[in-house]
């Protein structure tokens, strides 16, 4: 499925928790022999999606080859880490016949989608397709506003802001540069207020961008690979069209690389800066209610993003993994897996790391 003799590669980008390993797990499975790649990018010191993946026991994970780049920001580290890497897997004697890259949900996809304009990718490589997910529930309950006008009051109220926060200009970012919106997490909102977070979406992508909903990312893989659109010529269109201030001080720069390695988003303000991630290690708890109950509280605390990891539960010999997004906490035994218990919390710089190691029975963290 090359397009011309260039290999498509699939951009999956979207919020923390919104849905992006679930939606790639469901692709990898029915893809029907073919040979993807798979590229993640976790923010963070655990690569923690890609081990999941990698222990994949699933005989029709069909991921030919995952590849992790744990040393943070996509956006930062394109040259250092992204770039090599895509010519680690294009140089290979039976290359991959279609590229999925899950971004970490922290990262900007448009530097990505610019690193396709390298020299050394360009004549080889091309996107298939920028794929957004959102968690439909969460905006159904309005926990990220995309409500320009509800925006622009919050921050009149309040003086400390004196920008719009990157989380609001990052979620804007993922949704200006989609070719394909997922609206998944449809499950668990009402078809009402999904037709209402579909009508606030679609004001905020670019017209021929499709929007379509979902349960844990399930989708027909064409409906997510052989889009064709070639964003990486198309960088124009998929800028922000709310235009912050911060652009406008620095203009739009959407020249192709020239080989020199500077980091094109310099005229971004680095978003992940206003996120961290520990890994802590905890303690066995008495049993997985119990633990639950605790990431629950956690994930409550002022900050807190994301929990995810693997926790040792009493008299149980499997590891109890738990995904935690907003109000919701996933959890279940992997046989297996390996048992030491860890977890990763993603948050906004700032948060309050002792009350969280508290809750959690964290002494320390992980080097
Ligand atoms: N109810 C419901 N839960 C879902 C759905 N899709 C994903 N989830 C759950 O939401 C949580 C987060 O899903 P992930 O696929 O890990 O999300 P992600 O976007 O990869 O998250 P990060 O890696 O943190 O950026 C997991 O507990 C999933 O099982 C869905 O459609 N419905």
């Amino acid at each position: 499925m090359t397009i011309g003799q260039k290999i498509p590669a699939t951009i999956v980008t979207g919020f923390l928790g919104a849905g992006k390993t679930t939606l790639i797990r469901n692709l990898l499975k029915n893809a029907d022999g073919r040979r993807i790649a798979l590229i993640v990018n976790e923010f963070g010191d655990m690569g923690f999606d890609g081990s999941l993946m990698n222990g994949c026991a699933d005989p029709d994970c069909a991921a030919e080859e995952v590849v992790e780049l744990t040393n943070g920001c996509i956006c930062c580290t394109v040259a250092d880490d992204f770039l090599p890497t895509m010519e680690m897997l294009l140089a290979r004697d039976n290359p991959p016949e279609h590229i999925v890259i899950e971004t970490s949900g922290l990262a900007l996809p448009q530097p990505l989608v610019r690193a396709f304009s390298w020299p050394s990718v360009k004549t080889k490589v091309t996107v298939d397709g920028v794929v957004t997910v959102l968690d439909a529930a969460a905006l159904a309950e309005g926990r990220i506003a995309l409500d320009e006008a509800a925006l622009e009051a919050q921050r009149a109220a309040d003086d400390a802001l004196d920008h719009e926060s990157p989380v609001e200009e990052l979620f804007h970012d993922q949704l200006t540069c989609a070719d394909l919106v997922v609206l998944n997490k449809a499950d668990l909102i009402s078809s009402d207020a999904l037709a209402k977070v579909r009508a606030k979406i679609s004001a905020d992508v670019r017209d021929s961008v499709h929007i379509v909903s979902s349960e844990k990312g399930t989708l027909p893989i064409e409906v997510l690979l052989g889009r064709q659109s070639a964003a990486e010529h198309d960088m124009a269109a998929r800028h922000e069209h709310h235009h912050h201030d911060h652009d406008d001080d620095h203009g739009h720069d959407e020249h192709e690389h020239d080989g020199d390695h500077d980091h094109d988003d310099e005229h971004h303000h680095h978003h992940h800066d206003d996120f961290e991630s520990h890994v802590l290690p905890v303690s066995a708890f008495a049993s997985l209610k119990a633990a639950e109950a605790k990431v629950l509280e956690a994930m409550a605390l002022k900050g807190v993003l994301r929990i995810k990891g693997a926790l040792v539960i009493d008299g149980k010999a499997a590891p109890a993994m738990v995904q935690a997004v907003g109000p919701r906490v996933e959890t279940w035994f992997a046989a297996g897996a390996e048992s030491s218990g860890r977890l990763v919390v993603i948050g906004l710089k700032g948060l309050d790391l002792e009350d969280v190691k508290t809750l959690l029975g964290s002494t320390a963290e992980a080097a």
